[in-house]
């Protein structure tokens, strides 16, 4: 990594380059640190373009997919079976830390296809290591419907949030739910073999107790970055309560807020002990933070975000997203990249304004959407525009 000439703690992409990507057999972006808009009709490729970007940061991308899926296909061919074709997302990243050269995607190596992660032209393995360098946060139209949905959407919503201050997340969820699966499958048998049910237990119960500790304080440190901010956005993105349900019985939930670790974890080992029976008749377990939920309500409405209005429920999503980001600032001293797909068309014209102003405010490089450039006229020279169509991206002049 070089010292950036920057000195404003920033985090923005100064160059974009994809190949072989969904609707891109190559396209290439110049940038500077101001937030971007890209402006084409549906299906031309902006979302795309989001999702290039969030494999700049660990994990499967905003869309969720395999690695596989995002590979230029010919959709006018059934190509079911083929073999996966090698695709690359490369940026030139500005940090608070310096300028660094990124790339991921999937190569051909002498092991086969494979994911490859380069940070300045080395090799690393896992793409672990990019979220040293990025950070981004997105809000895509698929979660619209995040507050009426079940429990797990809120729970992913959550997860992913702690997983930016803390990257060992992830890996405690799968533990947790490794050990989970296995005692379900133990528990359908006819005899149980006791002293593996324990130990599984035991790991739920560490790790169980993990993720709800690390939830808890999330939720704390959300709760106090909305509290503590006044700003002009408070009308157009109204405050929100945010609370966790733990999944757990009150008895555990209660420990949680209070004793060591240790101490709950044998609470709760001993209550999954204690529900063998209970679980095995119904085929999963009843009590964990698997069934955890995360819990939002309109502060000055005083109301459920499920019972507010579409409007109002994506005015409350995104005052998350923007407190979320005000806590990264906190934290590593420069905003994350915010992929927000589609944003504009849900907000009325005072709310557009409030959101870039609150952009302005972050010093964020939001990358957003729309089918109509008049949308972001607001943001005049505060935003690099590009035009999308067809898989290419041209700067509007
Ligand atoms: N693996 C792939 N290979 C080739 N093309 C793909 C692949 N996956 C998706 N596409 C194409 O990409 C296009 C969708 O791009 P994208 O979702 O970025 O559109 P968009 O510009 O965001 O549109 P909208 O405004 O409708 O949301 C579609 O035309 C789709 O057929």
């Amino acid at each position: 990594m070089s010292e950036g000439a920057h000195a404003a703690a920033r985090l923005a992409v100064l160059r974009l380059v994809v190949t072989g990507f969904r609707n891109y057999g190559r396209a290439a972006m110049a940038l500077d640190a101001r937030p971007v808009v890209l402006v084409g009709e549906n299906g031309a490729g902006k979302t795309n373009i989001l999702e290039a970007l969030s494999f700049l940061t660990p994990g499967r991308g905003l869309r969720g997919v395999r690695l596989s899926d995002v590979s230029t296909r010919d959709m006018s061919r059934d190509e079911a079976g083929q073999t996966t074709q090698p695709w690359g997302v490369a940026a030139t990243v500005m940090t608070p830390d310096g300028t660094v050269d990124l790339g991921t995607g999937i190569g051909r190596t002498s092991d086969g296809d494979k994911r490859v992660v380069k940070v300045d032209g080395a090799a690393k393995s896992g793409s672990g290591v990019l979220g040293q360098f990025v950070r981004g946060l997105w809000l895509t139209p698929q979660m619209d419907r995040l507050f009426i949905e079940g429990a797990g959407g809120r729970r992913r919503f959550l997860d992913r949030m702690v997983l930016g201050f803390d990257a060992g997340h992830s890996s405690r969820v799968s533990s947790y739910e490794k050990a989970m699966r296995e005692r379900t499958r133990l528990l359908a048998e006819d005899n149980w073999n006791a002293s593996w049910l324990s130990a599984l237990e035991g790991q739920m119960a560490e790790h169980g107790v993990a993720i709800a500790l690390a939830r808890t304080h999330l939720i704390g440190q959300l709760k106090a970055a909305i509290a503590e901010h006044e700003g002009p956005s408070d009308t157009a993105f109204p405050k929100a309560q945010v609370a966790l349900a733990s999944g757990f019985s009150d008895e555990v939930d209660a420990r949680l807020g209070s004793a060591a670790s240790v101490d709950v974890e044998d609470a709760y080992a001993a209550r999954l002990k204690s529900a063998r029976g209970r679980d095995a008749a119904a085929g999963r377990a009843l009590e964990g933070p698997h069934r955890a939920d995360m819990l939002v309500r309109h502060a000055p409405k005083n109301m459920d975000a499920q019972a507010c209005s579409t409007g109002e429920q994506k005015a409350l999503l995104i005052g998350l997203v923007l407190a979320n980001a005000r806590l990264h600032c906190a934290s590593f001293g420069a905003p994350p990249l915010l992929l927000l797909d589609e944003v504009a068309a849900h907000l009325d014209a005072r709310r557009r304004t409030a959101l870039f102003d609150e952009l302005e405010r972050l010093g964020a490089q939001a990358w957003m959407t729309g089918t109509d450039a008049s949308l972001f006229e607001n943001l005049g020279d505060r935003a690099q525009l590009f035009n999308v169509a067809h898989g290419e991206i041209t700067p509007q002049a």
